[in-house]
């Protein structure tokens, strides 16, 4: 059993809790059937933040697609091996998002972990609150990131566990119903750690560093792998609320599975926001906060947020891989020199972590103010 006491994330707000109602509950109990009144005032978001895609949102441009398959090092497929490694450089520079293919990832385990989660977010709610954050732990059902009692709120629910390591993982507060909740996220948690790793490999041997392992390296001995399963369900004003804030996810690479379904994800491009188009099966990877400073700012850790769809719930899966809660993040010496100066200070993962959870989620303002240094006098 987990040591939830050597948590070093627990009551992060000095032990100050906002309570916030479930959007579902409130979608189930009809709390505004008038059209006019259909959401609550406090999930309104102000004209500006409202949801609206851009008019080149369109095949040509849309966040690039990697196949993993091509990248396998295979005699006599070296061009285009080379070339797709050159599309990962451009993704993780131009966008910091791409969608990967042929990952290696059984079609039967998406299923499964997509179906867990379904049936975790339809139970009772009394059944969901068995999983509600105790005792200061962040993690659980319910809503991270709200900070204040006027905070507009984002029109989702979320289960957020920490899988990996054993100091931050809490089993008490992972679901039993559905049964094999606890089985399928842990055969999950292995497959995304593997797919993670191998894209760090591949970052390494893009960016020239030593060897394929330096980003493993800087991660340490005990990276994390924190999960955050988003339900959002249907909402009958889509144009005024937003499912998730704007917000640029602090770790080192997200590994996203979004519904097949319905188009919810949106990136932030050119001050334009680009939907995300699901592919069946696709992981979405982004480059989280963590990996913009480790790479000096080459690649780019970007802004996304997720809207909300009139007919149809949906449901997106998080695998956030971070380097381990003691690990001294800086950017790589190889990355910096006279054309390229030091762009951001040398922390400890664990105070960005802290300084994230006591925030509201708002862009990427977090990594500017935690770490960004003024080189605008060197
Ligand atoms: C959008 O970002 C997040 O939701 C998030 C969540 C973190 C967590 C979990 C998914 C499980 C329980 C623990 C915790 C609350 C930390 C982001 O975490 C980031 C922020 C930094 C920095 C990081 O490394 O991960
Ligand atoms: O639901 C989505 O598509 C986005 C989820 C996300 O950005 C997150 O969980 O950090
Ligand atoms: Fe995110």
């Amino acid at each position: 059993m987990a040591a939830v006491d050597a948590n070093p994330f627990v009551n992060p707000n000095g032990g100050k809790v906002i309570p916030v109602e479930s959007a579902q509950e409130l979608v189930k109990n009809h709390v505004h059937p008038n059209a006019a009144e259909a959401v609550p005032r406090r999930y309104i978001r102000p004209q500006e933040e409202r949801p609206t895609v851009s008019l080149l949102a369109s095949s040509e441009f849309s966040i690039p697609v990697i196949d993993m398959k091509k990248l396998i090092i295979l005699q006599g497929q070296e061009d285009q091996r080379k070339q797709e490694m050159e599309r990962l450089s451009d993704a993780c520079q131009e966008w910091g998002f791409f969608q990967i293919v042929n990952h290696g990832i059984p079609h039967s385990l998406i299923d499964e972990i997509k179906a867990v989660a379904k049936n975790f977010f339809n139970l009772p709610l009394e059944e969901k609150q068995k999983s509600a954050p105790q005792g200061g732990d962040p993690q659980g059902y319910g809503q991270l990131f709200v900070t204040s009692e006027d905070q507009t709120l984002d029109w989702g629910d979320l289960l957020a566990l920490s899988l990996k390591p054993n100091q931050i993982k809490n089993l008490a507060l992972w679901p039993t119903v559905p049964t094999n909740f606890r089985d399928t996220v842990e055969r999950y948690a292995l497959e995304v750690e593997r797919v993670a790793q191998e894209v760090l490999s591949l970052f390494a041997e893009n960016l020239h560093l030593e060897d394929a392992d330096s980003f493993k390296n800087v991660f340490g001995s005990e990276p994390m792998n924190l999960m955050r399963m988003n339900f959002y369900p249907a909402c009958p004003r889509p144009d005024l609320v937003l499912g998730l804030s704007p917000h640029a996810d602090g770790g080192g690479v997200t590994l996203l599975l979004q519904d097949d379904e319905t188009v919810g994800l949106h990136v932030r491009k050119n001050n334009q926001w680009i939907p995300v188009e699901p592919i069946p099966y696709a992981f979405v990877i982004n480059i989280g906060d963590l990996m913009e400073v480790m790479t000096n700012g080459k690649y780019r850790s970007i802004e996304h947020r997720a809207v909300t769809n009139k007919e149809r719930a949906r449901l997106s899966i998080a695998n956030f891989y971070n380097a381990s809660v003691d690990a001294e993040v800086a950017p790589s010496a190889k990355l910096v020199d006279e054309h390229h100066p030091c762009l951001y200070r040398q922390f400890i993962h664990k105070d960005y972590i802290l300084y994230h959870l006591s925030k509201p989620l708002k862009g990427k303002r977090h990594l500017a103010e935690f770490a960004k240094l003024d080189i605008s006098n060197t």
